[in-house]
């Protein structure tokens, strides 16, 4: 029976948002900490949709939006940009989309962008994956990512790690806290990172898996 009762507490722990019920996974870590590449690889893997906050914000400079302006300004300086703007991309990204189970890479980045996210949506993730790596690591990854990123030089990258260690860390400690967090050493090489990734979603993945073998019984 327990795994009976442990999947149907799940499913009535996941959040509601409008009339959609939705599974989120927070993917957080320094800046080139290796979050979108290890989102791609549970993208692969799970089946799950991956959000980049960042990479939704750059999507809205490029559509000639009237924050764009902003964000742009914001970003090449590694600032945050205010939580409404970050949470109404979220929202359409995950309204538009038939998926039910979202990665959400780069958010909540402040207290600020925590606490509107909760408020606007009701969501409560499933559990944060923090990715921990060296500044020194981080450094040297996003000096070589060659991606055309703005924000890719030393003067911002440096802004952005004070940014980390000051709005996004406490982030990260709210949710230790409350027993969400699960961290994995990110310094490592890509594909070892991955098999740490892997074996946190598994458990998550085989619930369906033993209902079935259990209402077959
Ligand atoms: N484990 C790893 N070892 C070495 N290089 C890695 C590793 N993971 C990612 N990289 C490389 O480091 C760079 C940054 O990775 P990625 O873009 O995934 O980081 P990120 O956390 O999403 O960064 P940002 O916060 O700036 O978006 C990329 O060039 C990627 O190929
Ligand atoms: N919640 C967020 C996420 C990102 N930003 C801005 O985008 C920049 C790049 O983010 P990446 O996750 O792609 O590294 C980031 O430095 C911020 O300027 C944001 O404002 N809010
Ligand atoms: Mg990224």
């Amino acid at each position: 029976m327990g795994t009976v009762v442990d999947a149907a507490n799940k499913e009535a722990n996941r959040s509601v948002l409008t009339n959609k019920k939705v599974t989120v996974v927070f993917v957080l870590g320094g800046p080139g900490s290796g979050k979108g590449t290890q989102c791609a690889n549970v993208v692969e893997h799970f089946g799950y949709t991956h959000l980049s906050a960042g990479d939704l914000l750059r999507a809205e400079i490029k559509s000639g939006s009237e924050n764009g302006t902003m964000i742009q300004n914001m970003i090449k300086d590694g600032k945050i940009v205010p939580s409404e703007v970050t949470i109404k991309l979220l929202q359409r990204a995950i309204e538009e989309n038939g998926n039910d189970k979202f990665l959400i890479d780069g958010f909540p980045r402040n207290e600020e962008n925590r606490a509107a996210f909760e408020l606007v949506t009701g969501i409560e993730p499933e559990f944060v994956l923090f990715f921990d790596c060296s500044e020194e690591e981080m450094e040297r990854r996003l000096l070589s990512r060659n991606q055309g990123r703005e924000d890719d030089n030393i003067e911002t990258i440096r802004k952005r790690f004070k940014v980390y260690m000051e709005s996004s860390l406490p982030v990260i400690e709210y949710y230790n806290s409350k027993g969400k967090v699960r961290k994995i050493d990110a310094t490592k090489p890509a594909v070892e990172v991955f098999g740490a990734v892997k074996a946190l979603f598994t458990p998550l993945n085989s619930v369906p898996t033993i209902i079935l073998s259990h209402v077959s019984a």
